[in-house]
């Protein structure tokens, strides 16, 4: 982003995520390794609305342009000249059909088992939910559908429908070799840092919970999710979630999302393809975000907010704001992963909101992710854009990591094979050498060795002969002292010791699990040493066990390490054999130069008796033994933990043994519960909208098989087949479990979210509180100042009917004198000049008080009674 002038910018990430219809078929194995990918900005500018461009009103005008190469936004305004490239940028006047074309490769990877996400953010009123579902009121019923599985949408359609649509025709495309695909949606809301299903919990009463688990990923405790059949249901269970959505008016948008939303869709199917051996399981997830709008705080528009909505705002913005600060920082790891591909990534704040937790995969896992960044061209939206713009900047260099979400179905029968694979290698280590295994990845150097377990004397007797060891060791110091040679540095007390020479007991050295060894003999035989040995010698054979020893232990947790990440599905079938073949060569290596060590520390194989020879030869047929053979059939034992429950259907075409869990496919097939990880559980239930559900819940898949009973997508769909199942009664231990645990979770979590909802509750009850209190204060001071006003009135009132007394006397007085001078004068005249005079004093009098005092040129003025408050 660059002011005044166009930037430069890294290209366009390219990804090799199919994009088309046409090529999308899954990669066999490639993408398995994850490949880094930026996350894809796309800006889209809305037109001016209406109302803002009522000048008279809102004074607002254009002052956003995109530049004819489709990626630069230009800002062009008095204050601020700037202009931003990126992936692409939508002019006002685009389509919703471009924007969607634009992102259709979503779909297209999601129905090819990747995962994706698209996200809207954008200041209030921007157009986010207009471009991910469409405009105001856009109905679903009013859309037609061209059949359950071809629906036809209007033009005004937003990412999300289409999306669904494309989904759809894509599963039922017929070149994929799709033999089954289950479609489950779900649809959350994060409201005041709280997640709601937005298909079940209308009124928002019970709060969700967020968790992570190997294998899985992030998900949320609770959620239902639906099996949907066609893209009708899907658009269906749209419209229900975004009624259930909470809105509200704000100064920029008539009905503004207070939430954030993610609509989920999981595809799981099984593909068998042209030429390929076997079936190929895949998973994968598209979230599709609405973010509610961010909004500044403005204090003069903003007097009539009330606690309410000032909570939806805080919280909105807050989380906006970890948003930002994640994509900051994954912008900044991004950056440096590009300089240094070994740079260890900084810290990212997901955990700080539960908008970003939520999102956590798509913004720096493993999903293709694109941004739609949505801008409000008018100009008094300015500093929101600008926000907005560099948001989008950052995301820009965020990396994720996108990997082909293939599961292989569990084979039981290998797990077992291998399991016992690992028992027999521990077995023939501990008679080989004597090896503790049940330490074996603590092993340090120099740690004593157990004596064999069937022999009770052989621990006393190991540490006696260290204790000669270390008493021999000093005696040749003495000597070498003596000699003038310098000494030699003692075992210590770690070093392993051999025991003085003494008569070895065969009886005594009976090995553990019935398998002599050569290698056992040969220690034997060490321990039944008559001829003299220096030190050194002692000291060189013990460094050679020791060292014989620690090659085998790392063996053996190598080889326990590559068995478990195969079942953690980190490496493929393949590796796992090329690794246990490799680890068996070391070992058998290992194990001839182990025994040739001992023949050599007997004086080159003397000492054994016949009887050794042929427990060697056992021995070796033992080692030589070829690791588990991972392709061919084996039986499945049901008293295995390992193994799969008793509905588990062996499947002999699957390349990974004979007990391939497989799905259902439509219509008269028989079920089969996959045994992977996936977290389900719970009931499943009609809905309004006559979909069935599951919902999702923690707890290891292993020990349970939680599936749902899903409407299973079948191109000719026939609504009779498609089951709203409940408690798992088709087929038997199949159903959705509802368990004490997961009963017992279920009320902890309801407790919680009933403890945050009461301490809210509390902290609002003391808000209000405090603001009642401060109300009758207020209440209380007026009160006092219209007592004061008051009393004040009726002294002024006092003062003026003093006042007016007074003058009353003075001018009775006044006339009583010219009454007296009138009779000095004659009658008539004098009453005539009376009368003349009080008319005039009298007007004189009213004009004074209509002033609010006496006037100045009255000569009833009397200044003493002026109260200095210019009357009354
Ligand atoms: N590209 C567009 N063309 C026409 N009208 C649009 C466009 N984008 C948005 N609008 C209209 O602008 C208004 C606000 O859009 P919308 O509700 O999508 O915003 P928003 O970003 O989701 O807001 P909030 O964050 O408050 O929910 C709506 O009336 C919508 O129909």
């Amino acid at each position: 982003m660059s002011e005044g002038g166009a930037p430069p910018f890294p290209p366009t990430s390219s990804t090799n995520l199919p994009t088309t219809a046409a090529t999308a078929t899954a990669p066999s194995t490639n993408l398995d390794i994850p490949t880094p990918t930026s996350i894809e900005v796309l800006i889209r500018v809305r037109p001016l609305l209406h109302h803002e461009s009522d000048t008279s009103t809102r004074a607002a005008s254009c002052i956003i342009s995109t530049l004819s190469d489709n990626q630069t936004v230009a800002i062009n305004h008095p204050n601020k000249q700037l202009q931003c490239k990126y992936d692409y940028s939508f002019p006002p006047t685009c389509a919703q059909s471009d924007i969607y074309d634009r992102v259709s490769q979503c779909a297209t990877a999601l129905a090819n088992g990747f995962n994706a996400t698209i996200f809207a953010y954008g200041q209030t009123g921007s157009g986010k939910t207009h471009t991910m579902f469409g405009p105001d009121g856009y109905d679903v019923r009013r859309t037609s559908y061209g059949g359950p599985n071809h629906a036809v949408l209007n033009e005004a359609a937003g990412v999300i429908p289409r999306s669904i649509v494309q989904i759809f025709k894509e599963l039922n495309r017929k070149d994929l070799g799709i033999v089954s695909t289950t479609v489950y949606v779900s649809f959350v809301q994060v409201y005041n840092e709280q997640l709601y299903d937005m298909l079940r919990d209308p009124r928002r009463s019970s709060s969700l919970e967020i968790h992570e688990e190997p294998g899985v990923g992030i998900y949320v405790s609770g959620l239902s999710e639906y099996a949907v059949r066609n893209a009708g249901d899907c658009l269906a269970l749209v419209k229900l979630g975004e009624e259930n959505r909470a809105i509200r008016e704000t100064h920029m948008n008539t009905a503004s999302s207070r939430s954030h939303s993610l609509f989920q869709i999981v595809v799981e199917q099984t593909r068998i393809e042209d030429g390929a051996e076997g079936e190929r399981v895949l998973k994968s997830k598209f979230n599709l975000v609405d973010l509610a709008g961010s909004e500044k705080w403005d204090t003069k528009k903003d007097r009539k907010f009330e606690t309410e909505q000032i909570e939806e705002l805080t919280n909105i913005n807050l989380s906006l704001y970890t948003l930002g600060r994640c994509i900051a920082a994954l912008s900044k790891n991004g950056k440096a992963l590009q300089k240094d591909p070994d740079a260890i990534p900084g810290h990212v704040p997901y955990r700080e909101s539960k908008l970003t937790r939520l999102l956590q995969d798509s913004l720096g896992g493993n999903s293709k992710t694109i941004l739609i960044a949505t801008l409000s061209p008018a100009s008094d939206c300015l500093d929101e854009t600008i926000s907005t713009l560099r948001f989008a900047d950052r995301a820009h260099s965020v990396m994720t990591f996108v990997k082909l979400n293939e599961k292989r179905p569990v084979d039981h029968a290998l797990v077992q094979r291998l399991q016992s694979e690992v028992a027999r290698l521990r077995a023939l280590l501990k008679d080989g050498g004597q090896v503790d295994l049940s330490t074996i990845t603590g092993v340090t150097p120099g740690t004593p060795r157990r004596a064999a377990a069937a022999d009770p004397d052989s621990g006393p007797a190991l540490q006696a002969a260290l204790e000669k060891i270390i008493a021999l060791e000093t005696e040749n110091n003495k000597l070498r002292k003596r000699l003038g040679m310098p000494e030699l540095p003692a075992s210590g007390p770690t070093a392993p010791r051999l025991s003085t020479p003494q008569r070895h007991t065969p009886g005594k050295f009976a090995i553990v699990g019935g398998g002599n060894s050569s290698a056992a003999d040969a220690l034997r035989n060490l321990g039944d040493m008559h001829s003299p040995r220096t030190s050194e010698e002692t000291k060189g054979h013990l460094n050679e066990v020791r060292t014989s020893h620690e090659s085998v232990t790392a063996i053996m947790t190598d080889l326990e390490r590559v068995t478990s990440r195969f079942f953690t599905f980190d490496i493929e079938e393949e590796e796992l054999k090329d690794s246990v073949l490799k680890l068996m060569r070391s070992f058998k290596k290992e194990k001839k130069s182990y025994i040739e060590m001992f023949q050599r520390m007997d004086g080159g194989g003397g000492g054994g008796s016949g009887s050794k020879s042929k427990k060697s030869k056992k021995s070796k047929q033992t080692l030589t033994s070829t690791p588990p053979s991972l392709t061919s059939p084996q039986q499945y034992n049901p008293n295995s933990m390992a193994g799969p429950p008793s509905t588990f259907k062996k499947d002999n075409n699957s390349p990974f043994g004979s007990s391939s869990p497989s799905r259902t496919v439509g219509g008269g097939a028989e079920e089969v519960m996959a045994a992977e990880s996936f977290k389900s559980g719970g009931r499943t239930a009609a809905t309004s909208v006559g979909v069935a559900y599951r919902i999702r819940e923690r707890g290891a898949a292993a020990d349970k098989a939680k599936t749902a009973a899903p409407s299973t997508l079948s191109p000719q769909h026939n609504p009779h087949k498609v089951m709203a199942r409940t408690g798992g009664a088709s087929v038997e231990g199949s159903g959705w479990i509802q368990t004490e645990e997961d009963e017992e979770a279920k009320l902890r979590q309801e407790l919680k979210a009933a403890k945050a909802r009461m301490k809210k509750q509390m902290e609002m009850q003391e808000w209000l509180e405090k603001k009642e209190e401060k109300a009758l204060k207020q209440m209380d001071e007026e009160e006092e100042v219209r007592k004061q006003y008051q009393k004040e009135q009726k002294e002024k009132d006092k003062q003026f009917r003093n006042r007016a007394k007074k003058q009353k006397r003075k001018l009775e007085k006044y006339y009583q004198k010219l009454r007296q001078e009138m009779g000095a004068l004659g009658v008539e005249q004098g009453e005539a000049a009376i009368l003349e005079r009080g008319d005039l004093e009298r007007e004189s009098l009213d004009e004074s008080q209509d002033q609010g005092g006496y006037g100045a040129g009255s000569p009833f003025r009397d200044d003493s009674f002026d109260d200095g408050a210019g009357g009354y």
